[in-house]
């Protein structure tokens, strides 16, 4: 049913770049972001200002992880460690949490100017899994995941939500490990093979892999469909409405 194993009673969705287009929303913050610190790094340590790229280094380093392990994560892949501050630190530190604190400052602005939008595949599946009488949560590791949520309109269609705030508190740790999606299982009292999990992400489909859960859909929305194969996607599909009836 709706193309998923007889098996599977529940949707694990992630949310940017799954249900909503924010994945570029926030891969253009990031990218301004990491230019203009780069960039000042660069001129201060004497070493050439080799831009981030939004291919590249977004997918393989950011995308589908929590704030501040994508700021630690790309960074290392340039050779920078900075101190891990806290994650109140403002947007001025230059610590892991003021990064990715001056990165959220434009995410905010973009949601405050509209810059959410859904994919309409998405809230089409989302309503048919409603009908069919699947369970479904949200599993982000954004922490402004309710905002764009409630942005988009499509928080009723949920039932609860596993995000960057509720990781924090419960101190789980953010994708590629499953910690987060065998969270949104437990909700539902079900087990991992009761749940399919639903990531645009290369760490996302890396966590459904790690967690066992009963099929993983890879959603390419950037022809990497290979790479979401080879990280731990079941299936690849290019939109959720591949797997409606025809
Ligand atoms: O900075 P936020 O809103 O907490 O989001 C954290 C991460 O959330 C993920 O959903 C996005 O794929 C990443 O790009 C983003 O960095």
């Amino acid at each position: 049913m709706l193309g998923l194993p007889s098996q599977v009673t529940a949707c694990l969705f992630d949310l940017d770049g799954v249900l909503t287009q924010t994945a570029l929303v926030h891969n253009a913050a990031w990218k301004q972001t990491f230019d203009s610190f780069l960039e000042s790094w660069a001129a201060r340590h004497g070493t050439p200002f080799v831009p981030f790229d939004s291919g590249f280094d977004y997918h393989q380093y950011v995308d589908g992880r929590q704030r501040a392990d994508g700021v630690r994560t790309f960074l290392a892949s340039r050779g920078i460690t900075l101190p891990e501050g806290t994650h109140d630190d403002g947007p001025d530190r230059e610590t892991v949490n003021g990064v990715g604190n001056r990165k959220n400052v434009l995410v905010l602005q973009k949601i405050k100017e509209g810059a959410v939008q859904v994919y309409p595949g998405s809230v089409e599946y989302l309503k048919a899994v409603k009908a069919a009488g699947l369970r479904r949560v949200v599993v982000s590791a954004s922490a402004n995941c309710r905002d764009v949520l409630t942005a988009a309109g499509i928080a009723d269609l949920l039932e609860a939500r596993v995000d960057g705030l509720v990781a924090r508190e419960l101190g789980l740790p953010g994708k590629p490990a499953p910690d987060t999606f065998l969270y949104g299982a437990k909700l539902l009292d079900l087990a991992p093979e009761n749940c399919a999990v639903f990531e645009d992400a290369l760490a996302g489909v890396a966590a459904g892999r790690a967690g066992g859960f009963g099929i993983v859909i890879g959603v390419d929305r950037v022809g990497q469909a290979e790479a979401l194969r080879e990280n731990g996607a079941d299936i690849v599909v290019t939109d959720l409405s591949e797997l409606l009836p025809q």
